[in-house]
């Protein structure tokens, strides 16, 4: 079980500085979506370049055009790259294939996808390398989590790995590793404290020990 830093809310200079403190507690970051709308792919490299030793996640949460921004977000340094689960399967197919020759990996977002079991079954048999359920922020602040979605996917999702993201603290978090996602995501639960590090320390511990259990 890996755990995955999301950085949504920061500048490039910021999430180094981030990224600084806590990367010996992490497995993958996140660059988020806002931080790609506002700082392009250059965000990407930057970090890639200053960690060499961690993962890089874009998180285009692609939609079209799947080879292309793969491509893309490839050649700027990441090693996983993010498609909606909500899109045809001619893109993810796309994406799968690109990533392949890239020697990247493809994570599907199910954000909002309705039948989330049916879909995720549909989607593994595409190749992917993660498939992820994910309450996103909007819903996170109406009460909503994907602590069950995980368990529904756990039951259906045969090859790839999965991974489960929003709004999870470490307060939620032994809930969230009993059901044995292989990737936790965590953003505000980490980014949000006073003591970056030593959440991120508690967190990292908290999975190796439901991951030997
Ligand atoms: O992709 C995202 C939002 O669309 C976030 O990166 C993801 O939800 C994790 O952040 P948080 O733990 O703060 O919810």
């Amino acid at each position: 079980m890996e755990l995955q830093l999301a950085l949504d809310l920061v500048n490039i200079p910021e999430a180094k500085d981030v990224v600084g403190e806590v990367q010996d507690h992490i497995d993958i970051v996140e660059i988020g979506t806002p931080v790609i709308i506002n700082e392009g792919l250059k965000a990407v490299k930057e970090i890639k370049e200053s960690f060499p030793s961690l993962k890089v996640l874009a998180d285009l949460k692609i939609m079209d055009a799947g080879a292309y921004e793969v491509m893309k977000a490839s050649e700027a340094g990441a090693d996983i790259i993010t498609v909606l689960g909500a899109t045809d399967d001619e893109t993810i197919k796309g994406a799968v294939e690109e990533a392949k020759k890239q020697g990247t990996k493809i994570l599907v977002d199910m954000i909002n996808v309705k039948e989330i079991g049916k879909r995720a079954e549909e989607i593994d048999a595409l190749g992917v390398d993660y498939i992820c359920v994910h309450t996103g922020y909007d819903l996170q602040a109406v009460g909503e989590n994907s602590f069950e979605q995980l368990q529904e996917i756990k039951r259906v999702v045969k090859n790839a790995k999965t991974a489960v993201a929003g709004g999870i603290k470490l307060t939620s978090l032994p809930e969230v590793v009993q059901s044995k996602p292989d990737l936790v995501i965590v953003g505000g639960g980490i980014t949000s404290q006073e003591d970056k590090k030593s959440v991120a320390s508690q967190m990292e511990k908290l999975i190796k020990q439901e991951a030997l259990s």
